[in-house]
């Protein structure tokens, strides 16, 4: 699969290595709103061209799928574009500011006949897999209740993306993507949440929820720019729970890892070797693979932050449309 890459920013110096890794996969282009760093990164980066303008690159023949590394607020429209181009679409997260946008890049993909999938790391690492199963295969008995933070206390420079309200900032979409997408990914469809936040600077800089689920199943939920905290959780059920201190994260310098507890106490270490943001790539690059159960989860935890902004708005506890979602 050939990509082209919207943008130039962290994330894209980040991931541009693991496309041009992952075996089946080339980079043949780069955009940027600006040619001279458009020449710039195809030069450092080893890839072949670099365009100036987003849509130069739509329109480029070489290229079957998109990655999208902008600002969440431009992720819908030219995700819209991408699919309306014919081109495969790999996301940055969060898919969109909100779930009417995520719906309708779904909806476009769908006509457009193209994959897609949000670039949410953690969903495709081994590690992911080898706690769900465990948390499924009935280890910790009834499933009872989620906790999960993901902050970073991070100096960023001003005109940050994650600081600026009309470009999809804030923390709730930003990191909440990861903390609201951790219980879901375990207990499916929340029914309610409630949730509070705290503002700097005109974006949510701090946000606590809790979360409702069929069953009784509970989570509570916490993300930030203010708070230095492991991207933790422990999923709990009646006789056990899982642990995991970092679960957001690839890490170079140490193996991925997760804890298992019974209810003496003890607990078990499992560890992993695992290169991660390619297990993602591979999800996507492969079409044999069925990436619904990937897309129902950002579709849901799209529509979840919807009602949590709601509730930060209302001050109260606020439901979700369950139909919406099934639909
Ligand atoms: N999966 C992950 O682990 C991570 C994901 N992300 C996600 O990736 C996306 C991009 O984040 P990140 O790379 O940190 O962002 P940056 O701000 O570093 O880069 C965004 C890029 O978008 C382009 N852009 C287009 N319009 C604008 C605008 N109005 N203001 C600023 N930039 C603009 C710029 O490239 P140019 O001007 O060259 O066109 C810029 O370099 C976000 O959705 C973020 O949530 C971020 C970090 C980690
Ligand atoms: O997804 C992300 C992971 O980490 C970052 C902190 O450096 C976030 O801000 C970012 O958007």
């Amino acid at each position: 699969m050939r990509f082209g890459i919207l943008g130039t920013g962290r994330i894209t110096r980040r991931l541009v290595a693991d496309l041009q890794s992952t075996p089946g996969v080339q980079v043949t282009a780069i955009a940027s709103r600006d040619a001279e760093r458009a020449a710039w990164y195809a030069q450092q980066y080893g890839v072949a061209t670099g365009l100036c303008g987003y849509q130069a690159l739509l329109d480029a023949a070489d290229v079957d799928a998109v990655y999208i590394a902008l600002p969440p607020s431009l992720h819908a429209q030219w995700a819209i574009a991408a699919a309306a181009a014919g081109k495969h679409l790999l996301c940055e997260k969060p898919l969109a500011t909100n779930h009417a946008d995520a719906l309708a890049i779904a909806e476009a993909c769908r006509a457009g006949g193209v994959r897609w999938l949000d670039a949410t790391g953690w969903l495709h690492h081994r590690r992911t897999a080898a706690f769900s199963e465990r948390a499924h295969d009935g280890e910790l008995g009834k499933l009872r209740h989620i906790s999960t933070a993901v902050s970073f206390f991070e100096p960023f420079q001003s005109g940050d993306h994650r600081l600026v309200a009309s470009l999809g900032g804030g923390c709730l979409l930003d990191l909440g993507w990861y903390a609201v997408g951790l219980p879901i990914w375990f207990a499916g469809q929340p029914q309610a949440v409630m949730a509070s936040g705290i503002y700097q600077q005109d974006v949510l800089y701090r946000v606590t929820a809790m979360l409702w689920f069929d069953h009784d199943v509970t989570a509570t939920v916490s993300c930030g720019y203010d708070t230095t905290t492991r991207k933790w959780f422990e999923v709990a059920g009646d006789s056990g729970s899982i642990v995991c201190d970092d679960f957001t994260r690839s890490w170079a310098e140490r193996k991925p890892r997760f804890w298992t507890h019974d209810r003496t106490g003890s607990a078990q270490a499992h560890e992993f070797e695992d290169h991660q943001e390619q297990h993602m790539i591979q999800s996507f690059v492969d079409k044999s693979i069925d990436l619904s159960p990937w897309q129902r989860q950002a579709l849901l935890t799209q529509q979840t932050l919807d009602a949590m902004l709601r509730s930060i708005a209302s001050g109260q506890r606020e439901t979700l449309d369950v139909k919406e979602l099934s639909s």
